[in-house]
């Protein structure tokens, strides 16, 4: 998968070489480039906003810049289709990144980011882009943000650690908390390591007592209560006759 991401904040995307994404990088997994937007600016002062038009605070990225960029890094080898990049835009206004939405763009070849600043970006830069390819306009959570770096360290991360070769089978993303199967769209329940003692404070005995289907079943009820108690809206989701199944398996 290729990756690229345009941005005023290029320093911003430093840990993407790092950890999961850089050592995919660095097996050819993943090809991450990073641009400054404002090498596609001309002035002086190397503009990218300017005041919204209609009037109200803050400023709006401009089209010119986005356009010169965007239409630079698409023309190394662009085409239109399934096999062909899609835009990710980051954005407070965008569709919730959800692991399902990680995985259908981890299905992408390629992914190319545009982190917004300030206002945000003029919309007739996506309006454009659409015409070429589908647009991903999405928001990692309710909260405000200077801009959407962070999200594009977010989003990568996850898309990057599913696709195949970058996780090791020790740590397949199979059992991961929105992961399909019997616990999908549960939390991770209480996890322990040794020592059996730490301070005082002992271990459920159930863990060590090599009985799999108790533990599966007190891992699984551990789950559903700690779903209960931080994510009422994920129970509704999940699907118990999976559990009864996956008991009488074990
Ligand atoms: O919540 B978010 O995903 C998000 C993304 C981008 C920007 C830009 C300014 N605030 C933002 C928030």
């Amino acid at each position: 998968m290729r990756l690229d991401v345009l941005t005023i904040f290029p320093e911003y995307l430093e840990p993407l070489n790092v950890s999961l994404v850089g050592k995919a990088r660095a097996r050819g997994v993943l090809d991450v480039r990073v641009s400054d937007l404002r090498d596609w600016t001309y002035d002086r002062h190397n503009t990218v906003d300017d005041t919204p038009y209609g009037g109200g605070p803050g400023m709006v990225m401009k089209t010119e810049p986005w356009g010169d960029a965007l239409d630079a890094v698409l023309a190394d080898g662009y085409e239109a289709g399934a096999h062909g990049p899609a835009l990710v835009v980051p954005t407070p206004s965008g569709r919730p990144f959800t692991q399902e939405l990680a995985v259908e763009l981890s299905a992408r070849p390629w992914l190319v980011f545009t982190p917004a600043r300030y206002e945000g970006i003029d919309r007739r830069v996506m309006d454009e882009y659409a015409t070429r390819m589908p647009v991903y306009e999405v928001s990692i959570g309710d909260y405000v943000l200077a801009g959407g770096e962070a999200a594009v360290l977010v989003i990568t991360e996850a898309v990057a650690r599913l696709l195949p070769g970058v996780l090791g089978n020790a740590e397949s993303h199979r059992d991961d908390s929105f992961a399909p199967g019997a616990m999908a769209n549960l939390l991770e329940g209480p996890v322990y390591t040794k020592p059996p003692v730490w301070r005082g404070r002992g271990i459920p005995p159930v863990l060590t007592s090599g009985h799999h289907g108790k533990i599966a079943r007190w891992r699984r009820d551990e789950a559903f209560r700690r779903t209960a108690e931080n994510r009422p809206d994920l129970i509704e989701r999940c699907d118990p006759s999976a559990f009864d199944k996956k008991d009488r398996e074990t």
